[in-house]
């Protein structure tokens, strides 16, 4: 087989690049890696075979259909352009009510209460973390924050349905799913704060978390870029045959970057095991939804592309969690795609630097805050269930509290990284060009001292 394909590379190659290896790649079809760090699909699926059988069989049905690469294609003599919607919209799968009562598939008593009590305790401590986050940039002692209030169950609940194997990048609302993973309210002070333990060193802006050890990658700031990276986070998994898949969260405004339907393709053709989840949360920053696309929202996209995708309600965390699940384990099985699209709100500004009243009224902010809150839902159930006491809860919020200002305060007056960190951590050996940045830095900070933070160590 590797023999035959190897004949075949070097046909299709007139000087085909020097081979480091070969693996089974996705529908049997063999991964031939490359020097130069490309590697050729030779698949061993007919695609382009017109066979006889199916010349044949075109032949006995009166032409009515023929074969063509991916399949038999009916003719018509209907002139029909295919709609550009449906007439129905694609339903929102959801298990939770308002009042806190399941919709009962009978079998959901089986969730564990340890996980879904640390999933609400996990919501609280997100919700406080974004409180006294968001007063620190309004005092001045960080330089910004953005939050994930409305949002809380879709990053909690997808994230509790995940394995700690499977590895996450996100875009850069969904704390909730480091938290989950372990990340402490330290490391997060840290980074907001930028000083020295900070795992970027201060390098990036405040909420640009990142944990090697979590599986979790940095965030960039670009919009999308982390969709087409998952896919190939997902391809490396399948190469390596890992018993695990990639994640990825992005907004609606995201799916308008050409990565995101670049990722698309790019996974269905490779059947990489990558979870992608949409928040759909109506904005972009100022840009609603109606002005960001005319399709039926994100789900519809996924078909198109030949990906399963679902809808959800983003506000019910037993709908997250169950669906990210079931997600998670087809991803893996069948090692494909998924597309979650989760319909939620969000209630806070873009971020620190946005006041969301200039563009949308007051009215739907508190409508979603108010009647629609993923947390209160959440709560509602859970109380039903006797797993949650108002004690506790306030027990939790209080001892959150107190951790995360101390926590603050510790960040706060730790020392920041050297000036030379930021050189340093990109090249083995620092090119001479970085050398001559370095020192016209240095020299210009002498120079005007009073245009430089006076607590960066030289
Ligand atoms: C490529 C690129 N274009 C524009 C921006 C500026 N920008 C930052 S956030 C944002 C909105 C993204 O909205 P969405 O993906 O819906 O996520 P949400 O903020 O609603 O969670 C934009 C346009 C950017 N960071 N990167
Ligand atoms: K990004």
């Amino acid at each position: 087989m590797i023999r035959t394909s190897l004949a075949l590379l070097t046909r299709n190659f007139p000087s085909p690049p020097p081979l480091l290896g070969a693996a089974a790649g996705p529908h049997n079809a063999l991964v031939l890696l490359s020097s130069s760090n490309r590697y050729a699909l030779l698949s061993p699926t007919r695609r382009f075979e017109s066979t006889e059988a199916a010349r044949l069989h075109e032949d006995e049905n009166d032409g009515q259909e023929f074969d063509f690469p991916g399949g038999r294609v009916p003719f018509t003599s209907e002139m029909k352009f295919i709609a550009e919607s449906t007439e129905e919209r694609v339903s929102c799968y959801r298990i939770l009510h308002e009042n806190g009562e399941t919709i009962l598939p009978a079998n959901f008593k089986q969730l564990s209460k340890d996980v879904m009590v640390k999933m609400y305790k996990d919501m609280i401590t997100l919700q406080t973390m974004d409180t006294i986050f968001f007063e620190a940039q309004r005092q001045g002692r960080i330089s910004f924050y953005l939050t994930s209030a409305g949002e809380e169950a879709v990053t909690i609940a997808s994230a509790a349905a995940l394995h700690s194997d499977d590895v996450v990048l996100a875009q850069y609302r969904e704390p909730g799913v480091l938290l989950w993973r372990g990340f402490g309210l330290q490391e997060f002070a840290d980074q907001v704060f930028g000083n020295r333990s900070d795992y970027g060193k201060g390098r990036q802006m405040p909420i640009h978390y990142g944990s090697n050890l979590l599986n979790y990658f940095t965030i960039s700031s670009p919009i999308g870029t982390q969709l087409p990276h998952a896919v190939g986070v997902a391809y490396s998994l399948k190469m390596d045959r890992k018993d695990a898949c990639a994640v990825t969260y992005f907004g609606d405004g995201g799916t308008s970057e050409g990565d995101f339907h670049a990722a698309l393709n790019f996974a269905a053709v490779l059947g990489a095991p990558v979870v992608f989840i949409c928040r759909n949360n109506g904005w972009a920053i100022s840009t609603s939804i109606q002005e960001q696309f005319r399709s039926d929202g994100v789900v519809v996209k996924g078909q198109a592309y030949g990906v399963r995708s679902i809808r959800i309600d983003g506000n019910d965390a037993l709908a997250v969690y169950s669906a990210t699940r079931r997600a998670r384990e087809m991803a893996i099985a069948e090692q494909m795609p998924v597309l979650i699209e989760a319909l939620t709100y969000r209630v806070g500004h873009h971020s620190t630097s946005d006041d969301s009243t200039k563009y949308r009224g007051v009215d739907e902010i508190e409508y979603w805050k108010t009647k629609r809150s993923p947390m209160d839902r959440f709560a509602r159930w859970l109380r039903n269930n006797g797993w949650l006491s108002e004690e506790d809860e306030s027990m939790h919020r209080s001892t959150v509290k107190k951790q995360l200002l101390q926590a603050i305060q510790k960040a706060e007056k730790a020392e920041k990284a050297p000036v030379s960190a930021l050189f340093s951590d990109v090249y083995d050996h620092i090119p001479s060009n970085l050398h001559e940045q370095e020192q016209v830095l240095r020299q210009t900070m002498k120079r005007y001292p009073q245009d430089y933070p006076s607590d960066v160590p030289l």
